[in-house]
């Protein structure tokens, strides 16, 4: 029960097993009596499947026409999505309830994005002007670097800045600063630190000069081995190559973004220079929060501002929208029929923009970390899948490596082709040029994997009959296609909200905590136990025969033998 007395789960306790569900059991006849589903059929039947499986959010076109479902299917899964009580627990999270059971927090990244006059409460207080408050002193501080205000130990202009963090605390941001590069101040220079191998660092602070370099600790916890591992060495390497300095010059070089400001202090960075969140903001979901500052200081406050309305865009279409036209809960049942009756194990994600090429991966945090669950909301093992694997890179790239897999493999994979109607303005007319080819390579790609190629055709051009088979396309591999207008801070936000609540839908349905993250705990312990074995030859109890072996050999190659 949370502060309200309402029941934590957001009214999940005691739900039937999805399995068991008289709706999941429709689903599953459904599925048996459609037997084999062919797309060219579905099309030839309906004139109008294209326009009625389309679904327009605010810049966002999304065609699901390409779908192996019917009338039918939808209808089933919009009850599915009923008997589980989605918008129920949809509106638990925008409320602030604490939906995340197994931590007792709320879920309010939504709350990050609200107007300034809304009121979202935890624990009986709003939580919105401290958000506001956040923001905007992150503006302010954003602008100061901007305009060469904010200066460096010695006095000089800001012109690098280090982002160090891992996780939500690195994918949202370094994907973004990709995303909008043309948004950016091109001669301020944003890097991204996030492995603690210490090549990362090593990279990006080639060529720096400390004076001009600006690094941002970014960590919810500001415990995560990675992150203070590469912050003090990044501290170490600033007060060297600035001569020696005194701490006092970390002042100038050091900000950090986090919920824990003992651990901030403790680290050496001053808690002035700390823009914080919450423990309702969940590392993945944390983006557009101070995790974006370094987003913030390149595109600027206003451009930043117009993702967040991006961004809550989305969010009050998965708020309002009916079940038939609601585009998150759309694609979250699509991917629920597809994992619960098509047996397909993964969801590709395929970017025709090369500015989204780290789109996908921040994806595979969003949702392998929030869906990756295989216990219910109660602890009771599910026997359903969850949360596929996520994977993918941009177009057209993917083309060449792995979509023949796609086309004539034996997997089912669904996936999504996002484009764009418009190329960046600064590409000039010449690049721009080729947007055509790029999205006639995404709209075919669309085509071919929906309707394939018959033998009868391949034979009409003349094919040898010994190799019909190898050039036959089945088709009927199922694609989303999100067109959007162009790749603009608010379009970003809507991509990024529209599968924020995608996931959560999916979460919902599939009665999983999607807000915890305990599976990425027993190896951080174990990394913890093993290091000394590494380092000193030290014993490690309960270490099995073949990570000792592993241990041994690895401190032999390194000549650290007795
Ligand atoms: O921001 P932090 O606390 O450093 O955590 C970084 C990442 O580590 C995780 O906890 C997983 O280990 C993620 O959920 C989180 O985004």
């Amino acid at each position: 029960m949370n502060a309200d007395g309402a029941d934590a789960a957001g009214g999940a306790a005691g739900r039937t097993p999805l399995d068991r569900m008289p709706e999941w059991q429709a689903l599953a006849r459904h599925r048996a009596e459609l037997g084999e589903v062919r797309l060219r059929a579905l099309f030839d039947g309906d004139a109008a499947r294209a326009e009625r499986y389309s679904v327009r959010v605010g810049d966002l076109y999304l065609d699901y026409s390409k779908h192996l479902v019917t009338d039918e299917t939808l209808a089933l899964l919009r009850e599915l999505a009923a008997a589980t009580d989605v918008a129920g627990l949809r509106d638990a999270m925008f409320r602030g309830d604490r939906i995340n059971v197994t931590e007792g927090r709320a879920v309010l990244h939504t709350a990050l994005r609200a107007p300034r006059d809304a009121v979202v409460e935890v624990d009986g207080e709003n939580v919105v002007p401290g958000v506001h408050a956040v923001l905007d002193r992150m503006a302010g501080f954003a602008a100061r670097v901007r305009d060469g205000d904010w200066t460096g130990h010695t006095g000089a202009r800001i012109r690098t800045v280090v982002n160090i963090g891992i996780g939500g605390s690195d994918l949202g941001p370094a994907m973004a600063y990709e995303a909008l590069l043309p948004y950016t101040l091109r001669d301020l220079d944003v890097r991204f630190v996030s492995n603690v191998d210490g090549a990362d660092l090593h990279e990006a602070l080639h060529g720096l000069d400390a004076a001009e370099t600006l690094f941002i600790v970014a960590s919810k916890t500001f415990t995560t081995i990675e992150t203070i591992t590469n912050a003090t060495s990044a501290k170490n390497w600033l007060l060297e190559s600035l001569g020696g300095a005194d701490a006092s010059a970390v002042a100038k070089h050091f900000v950090a973004l986090s919920t824990n400001g003992p651990e901030v202090e403790r680290f050496g960075i001053d808690t002035a220079n700390m823009f914080e969140f919450w423990d309702w903001v969940g590392g993945r979901y944390s983006f557009d929060s101070a995790i974006g500052l370094s987003l913030m200081i390149a595109i600027g406050p206003d451009r930043f501002r117009e993702l967040l309305d991006g961004f809550r865009l989305v969010d009050d279409h998965f708020r309002t929208a009916p079940p038939e036209a609601n585009a998150p809960l759309l694609l979250g049942l699509l991917g629920v029929w597809y994992g619960g009756f098509f047996d397909a194990q993964s969801h590709a994600v395929l970017p025709y923009s090369h500015y989204l090429s780290r789109f996908t991966a921040y994806l595979q945090q969003l949702d392998m970390e929030s869906n990756g669950k295989s216990v219910d909301r109660e602890g009771r093992p599910v026997d359903w899948d969850t949360g596929p694997v996520v994977w993918g890179t941009p177009g057209t790239n993917g083309q060449h490596a792995y979509y023949q897999l796609l086309h004539q493999g034996t997997r089912m994979i669904p996936a999504d082709l996002i484009g764009f109607a418009r190329p960046v303005d600064e590409l000039g007319p010449e690049l721009a040029a080729q947007h055509d080819l790029l999205m006639a390579n995404l709209f075919a790609q669309g085509q071919a994997l929906a309707f394939g190629k018959t033998a009868d055709e391949v034979r009409a051009e003349g094919v040898p009959e010994e190799q019909v088979p190898h050039r036959t396309f089945h088709g009927d591999h199922p694609t989303t296609t999100v067109l959007a207008t162009e790749l603009s801070p608010s379009v970003l936000g809507q991509l990024i909200a529209l599968y924020e609540h995608k996931v959560f839908v999916q979460g919902a349905v599939w009665d999983i905590d999607s807000f915890d993250q305990w599976g990425v705990e027993l190896g951080k312990v174990l990394a913890k136990r093993v290091e000394p074995a590494l380092t000193e030859g030290a014993e490690v109890a309960g270490l099995d025969a073949s990570t000792a072996a592993l241990v041994a050999r690895y401190r032999q190659l390194r000549g650290r033998t007795d």
